[in-house]
């Protein structure tokens, strides 16, 4: 007995010897975490978020400063809210930083097989190259101009119409139908209106990006995630997948019984499913969620760019009548504006510019950690969800000037920014391997539309919410940020 016992002590005595400089690393290691609000138990910083978390951030941001780290329940979330940031995130460490995450919602709308929400890995890559290499390429833009002319020039039916009758018209619901109609016959071959039983009302559309940006509880405090099923959130999610899944289920399978060749993305996608030597293995399901991203992952971000610009033309007059002059000289005929015009249009870049600076259709990019990093100083564990907020970044008065929050699109006349997220004060398509793959896509639609608007008629709204004669600046809520009204206006045909 006393032998076990003196060994005992001579065992723990060497263990302490032996691991002690191990302990004393423990104990002085210390992680040095970004500056964070005060947060309450349980929920952490929830109740701080509004339903506009691009401004409440970016309110936390200016008293916690660029890097912020949140916590949404027990979710740590870090907050980038400045450029230099932005680059270290987005193109010093762009691999670690190129997971998405996944909210319970976006797991069963999307389910991680399409492109925008799939984890950084292999299938995404490949799933991404299908869909720039057949539907996103410039010569593949290009030769989709018929359908953009016919279907701007059956817009400007509809304002003509208006405009002879001197009545108010729903300029929100026309740019709906024309992005719909516009990539609904690029990529399924035609429009599919309420005819043939494949129909998707807009309601249900728009409920989907609500929900793409709710906060699920569940997932952050997943004790209260009974609450999520008594806001009616999880039947909200299972309504929307179905009526989803009956509309693209029909698509596809009215595509597997046409007998006639066709050459539209989703035929090609049906091909690819056939074909055993893709480098991936597409199954109905991920045909199906892939379509679902060019389909609605498009139109809606490309209307909201629409929306917006007019929004903002009308509310500055000035620079309304210097793109109306432009457009007017550049194509000084009566008819069409066309696309090669649209080339020799840089006041109509300047304008776009300016509309993405400050209304960037997705304000928050959502990133995932995959990796421990450094980032300025601080330590940040794989897992952190991160928020990119562009809407922030592209309003900062250090990089843009005390009159960041104007309207001034002369301003990118001396800039060198592009689209493509190489100067990181201005991100509206994200930047690095996760960047936006539609760009060229988008601006082709929305700089002809906006020249062929502009060029043929006088615009203006009656009485605005503020008992002026400016469109308001309300948004809507969602991973997608459109006006939250819509914009009526009177349109003059000059
Ligand atoms: C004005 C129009 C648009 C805006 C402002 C926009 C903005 C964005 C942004 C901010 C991201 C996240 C980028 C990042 O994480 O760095 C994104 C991703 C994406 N966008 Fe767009 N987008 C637009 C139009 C389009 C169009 C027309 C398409 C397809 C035809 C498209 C397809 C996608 C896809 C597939 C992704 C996910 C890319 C990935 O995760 O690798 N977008 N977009």
């Amino acid at each position: 007995m006393e032998i076990i016992l003196i060994s005992l002590c001579l065992a723990t005595f060497l263990a302490f010897l032996l691991l002690k400089p191990l302990l004393t690393r423990i104990t002085t290691t210390k992680v040095k975490l970004p500056p964070s609000p005060w947060r309450l138990p349980v929920i952490g910083n929830l109740h701080q978020l509004s339903l506009h978390p691009h401004r409440s951030l970016h309110s936390l941001s200016l008293r916690y400063g660029p890097l912020m780290l949140l916590h949404f329940g027990c979710v740590p979330v870090l907050v980038v809210s400045s450029a230099d940031v932005a680059h270290d995130v987005m193109k010093t460490h762009d691999i670690k930083f190129s997971n998405r995450p996944r909210t319970k919602t976006v797991n069963k709308l999307l389910n991680g097989r399409e492109v925008a929400f799939s984890p950084y890995g292999e299938y995404w890559r490949q799933a991404k190259s299908i869909c720039v290499m057949n539907l996103l390429t410039i010569k593949t833009i290009q030769s989709f101009e018929n359908i953009r002319a016919e279907e701007i020039n059956t817009m400007m039916e509809n304002l003509e119409k208006a405009s002879s009758l001197s009545s108010p018209i729903n300029l929100s619901e026309l740019f709906t139908t024309l992005t719909n109609d516009v990539i609904r016959r690029i990529v399924l071959g035609r429009k599919y209106g309420s005819e043939r039983g494949c129909y998707i009302s807009q309601d249900i559309v728009r409920r989907f990006v609500e929900l793409m940006g709710a906060f699920p509880l569940g997932d952050f405090i997943p004790v209260l995630s009974w609450i999520d099923r008594i806001r009616g959130l999880d039947k909200k999610v299972e309504e929307v997948c179905n009526e989803f899944d009956v509309f693209i289920e029909k698509l596809v399978q009215e595509h597997e019984d046409a007998d006639e060749d066709r050459s539209d993305f989703l035929y090609i996608l049906l091909s690819l499913q056939r074909d055993k030597t893709t480098p991936i293995e597409l199954d109905r399901r991920d045909l199906k969620l892939i379509l679902l991203d060019m389909l609605f992952g498009a139109s809606v971000t490309t209307f909201t760019l629409l929306e917006w610009t007019m929004t903002e033309l009308m509310r500055h007059h000035e620079c309304m009548k210097t793109l109306q002059d432009e457009i007017r000289s550049v194509s000084a005929h009566n008819g069409y504006v066309t696309e090669k015009e649209v080339e020799k249009m840089k006041y109509l870049t300047l304008v776009i510019k300016e509309v993405l600076r400050l209304h960037p259709s997705v304000p928050t990019i959502p990133r995932l950690l995959s990796e421990d990093v450094e980032l300025h100083g601080y330590d940040i564990a794989a897992g952190t969800q991160v928020l990119i907020n562009a809407w922030a970044i592209q309003r900062d008065i250090e990089t843009w000037g005390p009159d960041a929050e104007k309207f001034r699109p002369e301003r990118h006349l001396d800039l060198l920014v592009d689209f493509q997220g190489q100067n990181f004060k201005y991100i509206p398509f994200g930047s690095g391997r996760r960047r936006c793959p539609g760009i060229r896509f988008a601006l082709a639609l929305v700089e002809v539309t906006l020249a062929n608007l502009v060029k043929r008629f006088d615009w203006r709204v009656e009485v605005g919410t503020m008992g002026d004669n400016k469109p308001d600046l309300a948004e809507a809520i969602g991973l997608d940020v459109c006006r939250k009204f819509p914009l009526v206006v009177c349109p003059s045909c000059v």
